[in-house]
């Protein structure tokens, strides 16, 4: 390419129109810069200087118009972001030796190019955390950072912005002799009076380059004799419309610009090492977070199995009995295996121990009983909290009982009312209400069975004809937390997947050093790779802690394949990642991104069948819950550990593939999103 003098032109921009949301950031913008100059653009903020730069860097398309440039090798290019873009928790050293590895420049290059730039630009200490660094420092590694690979053309927006006199001199002396050596450089800034250093300078204003020329020509051109005067002059002109009258074009009117730099979109081992070690060496700078990360799951294990799910213990009940007399001491140290009466005897007489006193031995085996001397005390207890429900025994209840034993119809009904126990209980909470009515139901049975056994009745005649079997899976008194571990555990894992993989990436991007990496050539299946590594080995620790916790820690039961169900987690927290990285590419807040997790996580506990099984769950839930992800995989888990189903049941495969395919839907989204933000 060749500018109007004659010399090599390295940036053309003809015609760019681009919008943002409803905003049309640049309106047939045109831009020339020659090799060997420098191109000072100044604009005011929010002119489109730092979307010309993106669009020039191929981090946006237009959607209309035609960049040209004299090197397409992302390798020739160097770009300084506007914000500092650097890992804070990295010494120089470290930093040096990432963007070094990505541009394939060898150790000892590295060294001693650091050498030169702290001659130049007065570096600080090799091994400086850029966090330990002033403001003004971390601005100057940043600087040398975008030199370090000896780029031809360098992109700066705003490098002395935020930067004293002194530095600002320095930075601008060092560019002037860059571009003796050969260098174009292209620098945004807010201050006119450094702007005179460039060769060639550009008036931005509302999406459109006002004039671009030398500033003495600029300034002789309009007639002032000062830069400012000259950017109000033609601004005035701007809004009067005379010379440039703002044109809409719509971007589906425009053909769209692709990307002037070439994108290496193959899998390379240097640049996806370099990212590894950095995701590798992040997490040894932030080991409190690791620790935490760590902990987390055995905590949350730890926490899960000795609170969830097991059964309610020492519930108060009260016993309001007509047949105790005082504070109960007839009721001490009762033998629940002693004779209760003399079945022989012809009269039937209330035996010398109350069968009260022997109903409340059975329901002390699992509840905390207290006794109460009125109706009225019992009940205010149980209104005050104190207690879960009052037993009310009748004057001759153990008469009436052993009447309707021996007799198995009582005669008279006021037999039978006395033989009854009447309970009044606080069925405010579900499951401990109804866990207290089936103890309280036990406790009843066991009193029975012994009086029958007292005289010899066969208590296969005497109770309720229903008898509960070895049950094909799981045992006759099965505990919640066993049903509710596989939700639980499958929640976690896709929640900290996804959360992990979201605050990584989303890290990197509001700092920007994504950009950074992707305008140094990174291309995304080297960062997400890295990532899915680093992930793989977090997860897989964290995993086995759990593993252990649940099963060997505490005896959860888990009769299936150990194997299967490890795989069947990967499979979970591919799901994790995929999402993860999706919410990423959909929204730009990390604010935004951990309401989206988390309202995802909650979706899935509660779909999961963890609070309360999904059979109880609406017709069209239910029908539906094989379309939700990790739904059915988590039912799966439930197969494998309470049923040791194997893989070639459907209930088990249906989670696997669920899996498999909501991994590569979220993927898919993905990828057509990271493109599709290419043409934006
Ligand atoms: N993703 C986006 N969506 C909508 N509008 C955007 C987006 N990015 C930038 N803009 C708008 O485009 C305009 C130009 O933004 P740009 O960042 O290029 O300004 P600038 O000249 O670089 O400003 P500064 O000097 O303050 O950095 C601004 O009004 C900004 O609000």
């Amino acid at each position: 390419m060749a500018n109007r003098e004659g010399g090599e032109m390295m940036i053309s921009v003809r015609e760019a129109y681009k919008v943002l949301g409803s905003h049309q950031v640049l309106k047939g913008l045109n831009m020339s810069v020659s090799s060997n100059n420098i191109y000072g653009l100044l604009g005011p903020s929010g002119c489109g200087k730092t979307v010309l730069l993106n669009c020039i860097l191929g981090m946006r398309n237009l959607d209309d118009g035609v960049i040209r440039l004299g090197v397409t090798d992302r390798k020739l290019v160097g770009y300084m972001p506007q914000e500092v873009a650097l890992f804070k928790e990295f010494t120089i050293k470290e930093i040096f030796i990432f963007y070094g590895r990505l541009f394939g420049i060898s150790r000892q290059l590295i060294h001693n190019r650091y050498n030169d730039y702290t001659t130049i630009l007065g570096l600080p200490h090799w091994h400086s955390t850029i966090q330990s660094l002033s403001g003004g420092e971390q601005r100057r590694v940043s600087f040398a950072v975008t030199l370090l690979h000896d780029p031809v053309l360098l992109i700066l927006d705003e490098p002395t912005v935020g930067v004293d006199s002194i530095l600002s001199q320095r930075i601008w002396k060092y560019l002037v002799e860059l571009s003796s050596q050969g260098k174009t450089i292209v620098i945004t800034t807010h201050y006119v009076e450094e702007a005179r250093h460039a060769h060639t300078i550009a008036l931005m204003r509302a999406g459109q380059i006002l004039r671009e020329d030398r500033p003495d020509n600029i300034m002789s051109s309009v007639g002032v004799s000062s830069l400012e005067e000259a950017f109000l002059e033609l601004s005035k002109k701007q809004d009067e419309g005379s010379e440039y009258m703002p044109i809409f074009r719509n971007r589906s009117i425009g053909k769209e610009s692709g990307s002037p730099l070439n994108n290496d979109n193959r899998f390379n081992i240097n640049r996806f090492i370099a990212q590894l070690i950095k995701n590798l060496l992040w997490m040894k700078r932030n080991t409190l977070i690791m620790s935490f990360l760590l902990l987390l799951p055995a905590m949350q294990s730890f926490f899960f199995c000795i609170s969830f799910g097991q059964n309610p213990q020492n519930l108060n009940l009260i016993i309001y009995s007509e047949e105790i007399k005082g504070d109960g001491d007839q009721c001490a140290n009762i033998d629940v295996k002693q004779r209760l009466y003399d079945c022989d005897s012809q009269s039937l007489e209330i035996p010398d121990v109350p069968l009260t006193c022997h109903f409340i031995a059975h329901l002390n085996k699992s509840m905390h009983i207290s006794l109460e001397s009125s109706m009225e005390s019992a009940r205010l207890n149980v209104l005050r909290n104190k207690a879960w429900g009052v037993i009310y025994l009748q004057s001759n209840f153990s008469l009436a009982t052993i009447q309707r034993i021996n007799e198995f119809i009582p005669t008279d009904n006021d037999t039978v009312d006395s033989s009854f126990a009447y309970i009044t209980m606080d069925m405010s909470n579900y499951v401990v209400a109804n866990y207290l009515r089936k103890q309280i139901i036990d406790a009843y049975i066991e009193l029975k069975r012994a009086l029958s056994e007292n005289c010899n009745i066969s208590d296969r005649v005497s109770s309720i004809p229903l008898k509960f079997e070895t049950p094909i899976y799981g045992t006759n008194n099965p505990v919640y937390a066993y049903s509710g571990l596989p939700g639980f555990f499958c929640s976690f894992c896709f929640y900290f997947t996804m959360i992990f993989t979201s605050g990584a990436i989303m890290m990197e991007k509001l700092v920007g050093l994504l950009d950074r990496s992707l305008v140094a050539g990174m291309n995304y299946i080297e960062i997400v790779g890295a990532h899915i590594v680093v992930q793989f080995l977090l997860i897989s620790v964290q995993k086995s802690i759990m593993l252990i916790i649940f099963y060997i820690c505490f005896d959860n039961p888990l009769i299936g394949s150990v194997p299967l169900i490890i795989l069947l987690l990967y499979c979970i927290e591919a799901v994790g990642v995929s999402y993860g990285f999706l919410l990423t590419e959909i929204f730009s807040s990390d604010r935004l991104v951990s309401y989206a997790g988390i309202g995802a996580t909650l979706a899935v506990f509660s779909l999961g069948g963890i609070i309360w099984p999904m059979e109880g769950a609406d017709i069209l839930i239910r029908s539906w819950i094989w379309a939700f992800p990790v739904a059915p995989a988590i039912d799966s888990y439930r197969a494998i550990a309470l049923k040791g189903f194997s893989l070639d049941h459907v209930q088990v495969y249906a989670g696997f593939l669920s899996s498999i395919i909501w991994t590569l839907l979220f993927s898919a989204i993905s990828v057509v999103l990271v493109k599709s933000k290419r043409l934006q």
